[in-house]
């Protein structure tokens, strides 16, 4: 059940922090459930939070897996938000701007994308290195 039908189709303000925090985390929910690329996100974020515990990566690399993790989970729910919002405003019909608004959107997810892959193959790669040397 989604906050919404919890909360009988509110549109008003949160009462609450705690009603805030809840619908934020049905947000959260409803990205992961309904957003194809962002169970890949997330795989992908697991899979280098393994290998930083397992390679005993420093406190400053730490802080670059975390950045570059929260950068693609960040630009994809903007994604998600620009997807939602337009399709509301045409209603799937072709519409230039619309395609405007998800190709940048889309673009954002790449750009921070292609900064995660660097930020991990500069942390990452010196140290396979030495291992597998
Ligand atoms: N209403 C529209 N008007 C114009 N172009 C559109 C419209 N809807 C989608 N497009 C084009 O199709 C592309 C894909 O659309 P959309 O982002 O909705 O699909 P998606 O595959 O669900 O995306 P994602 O994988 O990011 O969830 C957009 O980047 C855009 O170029």
């Amino acid at each position: 059940m989604t906050m919404a039908s919890r909360d009988k189709h509110q549109t008003e303000k949160n009462y609450h922090l705690i009603q805030a925090m809840r619908h934020a985390i049905d947000g959260i929910i409803q990205v992961l459930r309904e957003e194809r690329n962002m169970r890949y996100h997330l795989l992908a974020a697991c899979c280098a939070i393994l290998l930083a515990a397992l390679l005993r990566i420093s406190a400053m690399e730490w802080l670059w897996i975390l950045l570059a993790i929260f950068v693609v989970f960040t630009a994809e729910f903007l994604n998600t938000v620009t997807e939602a919002v337009t399709d509301l405003i045409v209603d799937h019909h072709y519409e230039l701007n619309v395609k405007k608004a998800k190709d940048v959107a889309a673009g954002g997810v790449l750009i921070s994308a292609v900064f995660s892959v660097l930020v991990g193959l500069i942390i990452f790669i010196p140290r396979l290195l030495i291992i597998f040397r």
